[in-house]
Parts: structure tokens; C-alpha cells; sequence
């Protein structure tokens, strides 16, 4: 498949997938949105992968939504057009995605990042939500992600002021899971992925979910739900397998059924 604006591979059982539009520091435009839903969509086609990983270039994984294309809309397009919510597909990726970020995580770009199933950054990863320093606010879930996984102390400071957050201060906030040298992040990301990718995948799109749901649901709901996920897993050969080779002491072969 031929992309304009991403640069798609597989790894392994990982789809690798390179936001490319370097002129633009990868800031997030139509084009974009449809390659990534294609990408996405042959990723869940393919039963060979198991993850994927997201990421942009050494300066910016993505400088935000993009602002020339924005400029010139009204409200009664923006609205009848129920503008940017084509992205919301992006986040109901079934399988695991992570996003792995270097410079510029900026508007549309940290709400990307955060649409991911976590982020590991590189020490030069810069976070920010600055959509008010353009007269607007995040569109694409920041106020939503954003204090979700950081609080609301942060994320008011964030989202009010506009200031970028350092790879160091994100993550003791809680939105990125590790920061790493910048020369390793891609080989830690792909190394996250295919471990992933080499666990049972009924288990793991559960997992997936169950944690999903902590962020929707009651307490009491959230325990049923994955008490439910954890019992239906007894039902797959997965499960029979992984627990045999841990008591046989060898190497589980996950069948994925
Ligand atoms: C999702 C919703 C609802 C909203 C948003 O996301 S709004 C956008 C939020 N993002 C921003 O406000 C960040 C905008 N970019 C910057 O502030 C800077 O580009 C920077 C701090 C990330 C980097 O600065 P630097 O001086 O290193 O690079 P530039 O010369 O400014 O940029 C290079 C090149 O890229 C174009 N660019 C950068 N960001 C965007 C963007 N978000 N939309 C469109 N184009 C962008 C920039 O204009 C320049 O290209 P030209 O030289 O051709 O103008």
C-alpha cells in the first residue's frame, strides 16, 4: 500500500507505524487521519501482528493538529462537519498500540500520543496541549486524557497556560510509562511491542480492555468486568498452555485460541 504521509512496516509481529511529514514537523492534517485509519486497518487485519507502535521523527512526533488547515474554518463547518472526530477511531484500536515519542508532542500531537495504549518517550520529548495560546482549546481529547492521566492540578496548568512538559516531568506525572535515550526509543518500543505480540491474544486484547474500563466505569463495575474477562479466559487453550509450560518449566506456545 503506497502513504503520503506515513511510512508503514512490519517488524516481526509488529506493525510499525512513522508519522512523515517532516516539512510540517508531522503536524496531523486529513491525509494523515485517512492513512492512519488504512495502516490501522490492515494491522488489525493481519492476524500475524500482534502490536503496534506509533511514532514520528527525531524532532517531533507531532507538532499538533494542523493549524493552515484549521485557519480558514467557520463554525458551521467545524460543527456540521463534527470536525476532528474521525480521530476518535484512531482511538478504538483493539490492538495494543504504543506511542513512541521524541520532541514535539504538541496539541493534536499529546492527544495522539495519549490515544495510544501507553507512551514511552525519549529524554527529548516535549508534551504540551497550547491549543489556548491559539484562541481554542484541545479538540481531540486533551482535557479529557490529559486529566485523566495526570490529575487535575497538571492538567488545568497544561491546558491553561499552554507551557510544554519535559520526558522527566512527564512521567513522574503519570502519562508516559518510561523515558528512555533517545537512540534507544525505537528499539524499546519495538521490543515492548513484540513481547506483547508474543503473549496470547485473547488474553491480551482482554487485558487491554479491562483496563479501559477502569477509566469509564464504577469500581464495583470495573472488579465484575474483569472478574467476567479473567473467567472467560478459562475457556480458551491459551490458558491450559501457559499454565502447563509454567508448571513443566519451559517456554509457553501460545496458539491465540
Ligand atoms: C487538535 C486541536 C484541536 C488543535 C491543535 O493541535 S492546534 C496545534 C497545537 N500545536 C501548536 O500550537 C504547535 C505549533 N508549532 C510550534 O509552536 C512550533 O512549530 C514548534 C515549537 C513545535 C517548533 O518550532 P520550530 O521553530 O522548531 O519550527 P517551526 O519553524 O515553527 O516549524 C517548522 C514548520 O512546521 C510548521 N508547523 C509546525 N507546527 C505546525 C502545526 N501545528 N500546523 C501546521 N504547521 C506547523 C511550521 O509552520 C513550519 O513550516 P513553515 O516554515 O512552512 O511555516
Amino acid at each position: 500500500m503506497d502513504y503520503e504521509t506515513l511510512i508503514v512496516e512490519t517488524h516481526g509481529a509488529v506493525g510499525l507505524v512513522r508519522l512523515n511529514r517532516p516539512q510540517a514537523l508531522n503536524a496531523l492534517n486529513s491525509t494523515i487521519l485517512l492513512e492512519l485509519k488504512k495502516a490501522y486497518a490492515a494491522f488489525h487485519a493481519d492476524d500475524a501482528i500482534g502490536a503496534i507502535v506509533l511514532t514520528g521523527s527525531e524532532k517531533a512526533f507531532a507538532a499538533g493538529a494542523d493549524i493552515k488547515e484549521m485557519q480558514p474554518l467557520n463554525f458551521a463547518e467545524v460543527y456540521q462537519r463534527d470536525f476532528i472526530s474521525g480521530w476518535d477511531e484512531i482511538a478504538k484500536a483493539r490492538k495494543p498500540v504504543i506511542a513512541a515519542v521524541s520532541g514535539f508532542a504538541l496539541g493534536g500531537g499529546c492527544e495522539l500520543a495519549m490515544m495510544c495504549d501507553f507512551i514511552i518517550a525519549s529524554e527529548t520529548a516535549k508534551f504540551g496541549q497550547p491549543e489556548i495560546t491559539l484562541g481554542v482549546i484541545p479538540g481531540m481529547g486533551g482535557s479529557q486524557r490529559l486529566t485523566r492521566a495526570v490529575g487535575k492540578a497538571k492538567a488545568m496548568d497544561m491546558v491553561l497556560t499552554g507551557r510544554m512538559m519535559d520526558a522527566v516531568e512527564a512521567e513522574r506525572a503519570g502519562l508516559v510509562s518510561r523515558v528512555v535515550p533517545a537512540d534507544r526509543l525505537l528499539d524499546e518500543a519495538l521490543a515492548a511491542a513484540a513481547k506483547i505480540a508474543s503473549l496470547s491474544r485473547p488474553s491480551v486484547l482482554m487485558a487491554k480492555e479491562a483496563v479501559n474500563r477502569a477509566l469509564e466505569t464504577t469500581l464495583e463495575e470495573g472488579l465484575r468486568f474483569e472478574r467476567r474477562m479473567f473467567h472467560s479466559l478459562f475457556a480458551t487453550e491459551d490458558q491450559k498452555e501457559g499454565m502447563a509450560a509454567f508448571i513443566e518449566k519451559r517456554k509457553p506456545e501460545f496458539k491465540n485460541r
